[in-house]
Parts: C-alpha cells; structure tokens; sequence
C-alpha cells in the first residue's frame, strides 16, 4: 500500500512479538511515544473505556491537526476530552459500529474480541470449578460431567458453548433473542426457552434492546431452576451503549451450589451478576466462586492481537487508496464507523440522547477514546505474516504515508446511500414455474449433459410440509421486498444422491465447503463418513472454510475437529480458491452467502466485496439445501442457477447419510 509504519519500542513484547520482528517487517520502531504522535498521519490504537482522560488528552494534543484515528471509541461514553479531536479537524473511526453485515466481518473487531472471550471464560470457569468438565467413568467410580449453563449466545456465548462442549461439559444455554435456538443447538448445546414476551426484543443491527426491570425480573425468576442444575454459569448478555442488565440476583447465587462458579465475561460492560466485583474473583458465603475479569481478550495477547490487526489492517486498506484517505460515503461501513469527519461531528454516531443536543451545542461532540496509555497487552503489537513488506500494522503504532501526508480525498459530499438498493433489481423468482425438481440428468465423467425436470409442484411443498412462499422465501425479511427476477426462473436444475453418488464416482478430487446449514443439521458425522469413504476409494477430498461460515468465528473448525477431521484438509480461503477449476465435484453443504457469486460481481449487497469460496469454478457443483431461501445476508444466489450446478434438497445430514448409502450400492 505504500504505507509506512512506525511503532512504540517494545509495544509487542507482551503479546509475543519483539521489535525486531516489526523491522524485520519493515516497521520503523521508536522509542519515544511523543515523536510517534507527531509524526504520524493515522494513528491505530484498540481500546477505549479505560481511559486515562489526562494522559488521552496530552496525547491528543501531541497529534497532528487532521490526524485520522481509528479504533474502538466508545462512543457511547461522551466525554469532554474528546472536543479535541473536534478542534484539531481531525478524522475519527470507531469500530464498535462497524455494521453486523457479511462483507464487514473482515473489519468486526467486536467479534474477534468476543471470540477470544468466549474461549478464555470457559478455560477460566473450568480452572476455578471444583468439579471436572467431563464424564469418566471409573474404577473410583463415575464423575458425572460439569453442567454449564451459558447467558448469552451472541459471538462470545457461542464460542463459550462451543469450548465448554469441547472439554466434555454438558451444555444449555439461553438468549433474549429467539433466533438464537437454532444457532445455540447448531453446536449441539440444549437451548432453555422461557416465558417471555420477545416481540421487542431485537433491536437495531442485530444486537438485542434494553428491556424494562420488568422484564429482567421475569427472567431472572424462570432461571432458577437452571440455576439449582448448573455447576457453572458464564455470562456474556450486553445490549450496546447500555451497562449490562443485572441477570444473577442474589436469589440466583442463592440457587446455586456451594463450590459453583459464576463468570461474568459481561464485566468490561458493567457486569451481569450482581455481587460481581469488576476485575475480581471472589467467593461469596454460600462458597460460590465469582470472577468477573476485565479485558479478557488480553490473556491471550498472541492471536487477539493477530486477530485484530487483521481487521485493522483490513480497516486501513478499506479507506486508504493509492496513499490517499479516500471514503467512499455510500459504504456501510464507513457511514456507520466515521464518526467524526474533520473535525465534524457525524449525527450518525451513536451517543446517549440526553447527551446530544448538550455536545452538539458546545462542540465538544465526543467519544470516548483512549490513545497509547496503559495499553492491555491485546493491543499491543500484532504482527502480520504475509508476503507484503508490511503486511501488519501494529496497533500501538501508527502510519505515516511514504511519500510524506496523506491526502484528503473524496469526504465532500456525501451521498445518501441506502443500502440495499441493488435488492430491488435482483429479487427473486416468485412463482413456480421454471423451479425444475427432478432433472434426468446424465452425468459423464463429471461433465452434465442436458438438464431437464419437472415443474415445482406443491407435491413438493407438501413433501417439506412447507408452503410454497416459505420454500421460496424462507421466511427472511429482506428477500420478500425484492422484485420478481430472472436468477432463479428455468435455471435451477435438481438432482437426487443416486445421480451424485454417480457423479462422484468418477471423480478424482472433491472439495466439500460446509456453512451453517451443515451445523444446523448436525451433518458433520455423515460428512466424516462420506469423506472416509471417498478416500478409500482414492477420491482427495478437501475442505473449503470459509472466514465467516457459520455464526461464530470457527463455527465449522469446532464440529469438523469434533469428527477428527484431520486440519490438514481444511483449508483457507488463500488455500484452496486456486484449486476449485481442478476440482471435479465441489460440495456446498448448507452453506450459502460464503458461496454466493453477488459478493463478486455487485455492489451494494451486504455480502458486495467480500472474498467468497469459488465454488461456481469447479467442473460441478452440488448444492444441498432445504430449499432456496437465503442465508443471513437475505439475498438470492446465482450460484444455484448456475449451468454447473445441481441443487440436492433436503436436510443435510439426511442428504449425506443419502449419499453414502447410495455411493456405497454402487
Ligand atoms: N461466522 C460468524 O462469526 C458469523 C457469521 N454470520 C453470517 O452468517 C453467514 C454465514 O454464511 P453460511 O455459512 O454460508 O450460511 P448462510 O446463513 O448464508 O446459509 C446457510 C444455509 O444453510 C441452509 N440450511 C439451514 N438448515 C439446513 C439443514 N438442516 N440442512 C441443509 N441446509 C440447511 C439454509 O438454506 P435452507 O433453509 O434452504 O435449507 C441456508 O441458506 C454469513 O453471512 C456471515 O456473515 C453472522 C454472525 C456471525
Ligand atoms: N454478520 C455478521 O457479520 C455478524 C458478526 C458478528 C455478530 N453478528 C450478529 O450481531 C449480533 C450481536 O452479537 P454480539 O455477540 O455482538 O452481541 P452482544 O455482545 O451485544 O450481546 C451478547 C448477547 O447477549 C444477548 N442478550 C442481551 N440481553 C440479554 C438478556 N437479558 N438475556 C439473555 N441474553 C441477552 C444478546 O442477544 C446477544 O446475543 C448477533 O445478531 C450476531 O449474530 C453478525
């Protein structure tokens, strides 16, 4: 990019990562924080909320005017040291509002925080019980496995679930959000429903909304009986901009058994237990242990810093082209994130009502920020493999373009974008007629010839015991705006697990890609069979893993590891997309935004721009899905009109289970 990095001396050494690794690099390492701050064009820094407001404002005001600053602001907090940023016309970026879309992972700082939290609580919960995490039975008799009850299942709830499933506990757990069942089963965890009203529930983003006391108190009144099970309890609730909402009364600690632990991993947002004291671990007189720690993600400084700095990097190469600050106003991401343009305020940016009119009339419109004090250790120095010279950016440090200031470059006028608006020219096929079932296809050495079917009918329908509309439109919001279109209409071809066993007989290399169907079907054993079995037959079979597969960061790792699926054969996005036009078969396995061709070839949709799993390249595609609704992004899929692609309904480890029979008679 151009671009020259400068860093604080030793800013890595507590995350592993020496100042000779940044030369090496090609990073310019400097002793004196001051001289970085004055000399630097961005400045990259992680967290805010801890601040030292003195030493965030001498900081501010060493930095140069115009300086652009990104990382995470709280912005949430106003704060009167932030007028600063305001008078010196500086750029702000904060990340916590990066928006919860598919092509914006790559830059979600939030989630990989949370996902480093997630699996550092359990570790922490586990190392505090006095009971074991699995089962054993034994010659001194049978241990029963710890029972672990998770609130919350957003990034960091899922990842818990997923590591205390790992180390042998028995699982439940329970979110506000109703949608979060599936999810939360999809990693094979109990979800524990309550009686409550959740209408309201779902606010703006994704994220859930503050509910009343009310509510609170109903919830924490159903929970008891979980409560007197349960040998651990994690959790991990936030509503965004709020402190987090007191869901362990004393009556709940009371419920629980001596010895038993409590995690609060929602402390950095308030604390979700209410004798939680922040920072700390304590046991309470009924001998139950609470440890409610503060920036987690900093225990484990090596891969939270290698995962931030990916998304900072990410970030930096999002709104620096050709060694210019150049914003493309119409972008999501840069309409949520930016929320202080030159020294303007942004309306966009998230703050506290009653504090708006206050900060817009004083000017000391602001954010909560900290600059370089009192970095936690998963700030500290990322340090990015690669090819590039620089291919990271160090978090303490900061960038200076090369060839001497960056620029300011297409900030002036703001479009209003809207985001979606491609959805209406895309749509998808609304009536029935084309949506080909059975196709007599003949398949020859992997190559299809002539596909031809029958028309959907509702025999169909009734056969999935769905209605037309929920087959089509799978009851997501956003398709059902869109307007009739061509993608599907004629084009999709169907095929049955007779005709792929077929197909794969002849095949010589097959790359299965699982999303999140694959997790919801619980389809992961049937893949390990079917993998066995091509091996056997000397077939190479590989993995494409997607980045965002799935609905937590390594969603498809932790069910393929489960089947001791060797790591060798999963592969990354890098790894194998230049492999797919020498792949004979490639299996889509409920898996459909990480595949879907739009993220390529449109703009304006939530996946446009987003590096996708080049599936569409191989000789065939076998897509198998329950129907053709979307995935969470909402949007149609070219990939299933494709002339090389074969759609196969049904559930996924049905269809698998299928397969292998089928393969098998031969
Ligand atoms: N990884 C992460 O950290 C997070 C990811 N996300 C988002 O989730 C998406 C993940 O992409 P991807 O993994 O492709 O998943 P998608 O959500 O795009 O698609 C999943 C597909 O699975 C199918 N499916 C569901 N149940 C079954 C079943 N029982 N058998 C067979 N198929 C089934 C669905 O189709 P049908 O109903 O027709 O069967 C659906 O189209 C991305 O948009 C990502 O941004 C969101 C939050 C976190
Ligand atoms: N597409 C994407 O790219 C992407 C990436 C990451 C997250 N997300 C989505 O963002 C959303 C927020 O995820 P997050 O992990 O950042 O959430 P979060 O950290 O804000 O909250 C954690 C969890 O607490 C839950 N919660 C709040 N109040 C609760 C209560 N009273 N009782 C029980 N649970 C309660 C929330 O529903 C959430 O699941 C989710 O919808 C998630 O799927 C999307």
């Amino acid at each position: 990019m151009g671009i020259s990095v400068i860093l604080q001396a030793k800013a890595g050494s507590d995350a592993g990562y020496s100042d000779a690794m940044y030369v090496e690099k090609g990073a310019k390492v400097v002793p004196s924080r001051k001289v970085i701050l004055r000399t630097v064009n961005i400045l990259v820094s992680i967290r805010s909320g801890a601040a030292d407001i003195e030493t965030t404002k001498r900081a501010l005001n060493d930095l140069k005017l115009g300086s652009v600053i990104i990382g995470l602001m709280n912005p949430y907090k106003p704060a009167d040291v932030f007028a600063i940023m305001v008078r010196k016309k500086m750029t702000a970026f904060a990340l916590e509002l990066v928006p919860r879309i598919s092509r914006a992972q790559d830059v979600d700082v939030l989630s990989s925080i949370a996902s480093v939290v997630g699996y550092k609580g359990v570790l922490m919960a586990a190392s505090l019980s006095k009971k074991m995490f699995p089962m054993m039975i034994t010659a001194a008799g049978t241990v029963s496995p710890a029972k672990v009850f998770v609130i919350g299942a957003g990034v960091a709830g899922l990842q818990a679930i997923a590591m205390a499933k790992r180390i042998g506990a028995s699982v439940s757990a329970y979110d506000i959000r109703p949608e979060v069942k599936e999810q939360v089963e999809s990693l094979g965890a109990r979800f524990i429903s309550f009686d409550l009203e959740v209408d309201q529930v779902k606010g703006e983003g994704g994220y859930a909304r503050k509910m009343d006391e009310d509510f609170y108190r109903k919830q924490r009144v159903q929970m008891e009986h979980i409560f007197s099970e349960s040998d651990v309890v994690i959790t991990t609730a936030a509503v965004p901009g709020k402190k987090a909402p007191i869901l362990v009364s004393k009556n709940l600690l009371a419920a629980l058994k001596p010895g038993s632990v409590v995690v609060d991993l929602s402390a950095d947002s308030g604390g979700n237990c209410v004798d939680a004291v922040l920072g700390k671990t304590i046991t309470t007189k009924n001998g139950v242990i609470i440890s409610a720690p503060l920036n987690v993600a900093s225990d484990i400084a090596t891969h939270a810093s290698q995962m931030l700095s990916k998304n900072l990097c990410n970030f930096i190469t999002h709104i620096i082209k050709n060694k210019h600050l150049s914003l493309d106003m119409d972008d999501e991401v840069i309409q949520n994130t930016l929320i202080i343009h030159q020294g303007a305020f942004r309306r966009n940016a998230i703050i506290p009502k009653k504090d708006e009119g206050k900060m817009l009339s004083a000017k000391t419109v602001f954010l909560g920020f900290e600059v370089i004090t009192k970095v936690p250790t998963t700030l500290h120095t990322p340090l990015m493999s690669g090819s590039n010279a620089i291919s990271g950016i160090t978090i303490v440090g900061a960038l200076v373009a090369a060839s001497g200031g960056l620029g300011l470059k297409g900030l002036s006028h703001p479009k209003t974008a809207v985001r979606g608006n491609i959805l209406g020219a895309i749509g998808i096929a609304a009536s029935a007629t084309g949506f080909v079932l059975n196709n007599l296809v003949l398949i020859v050495a992997g190559s299809l010839v002539g596909a031809s079917g029958i028309i959907l009918t509702r025999v169909m329908c009734k056969a999935m015991n769905r209605s037309l509309a929920n087959v089509l439109f799978g009851g997501v919001g956003a398709v059902q705006d869109l307007v009739q279109d061509d993608i599907y209409e004629g084009k999709i071809k169907s095929t049955s697990a007779e005709e792929v066993a077929m197909l794969l007989s002849t095949a010589r290399r097959v790359v299965i890609v699982p999303g999140y169907g694959m997790a919801v079907a619980g389809a992961q054993s049937a893949v390990r069979a079917l993998t066995e079995l091509l091996e056997k037959n000397d077939i190479t079979v590989e993995f494409g893993i997607h980045p965002v597969a799935g609905r937590m960061p390594g969603h498809m790792n932790v069910l393929l590891a489960e089947e001791n699926i060797s790591y060798e054969k999963l592969k990354d996005l890098d790894q194998i997309n230049n492999s797919f036009h020498n792949t004979d078969v490639s299996i889509v396995l409920g898996a459909n935004d990480v595949v879907n061709p739009l993220a390529r070839e449109s703009s304006g949709t939530p996946v446009s721009g987003m590096p996708i799993l080049n599936v569409d390249k191989s000789r065939t595609v076998i897509v198998i899905k329950r129907s053709l609704s979307p995935g969470f992004a909402g949007i149609p899929n070219p990939l299933f009109a494709m002339e090389n692609t074969l759609m196969l309904f049904g559930d996924g480890k049905e269809v698998i289970e299928t397969l292998v029979s089928e393969y098998k008679a031969l």
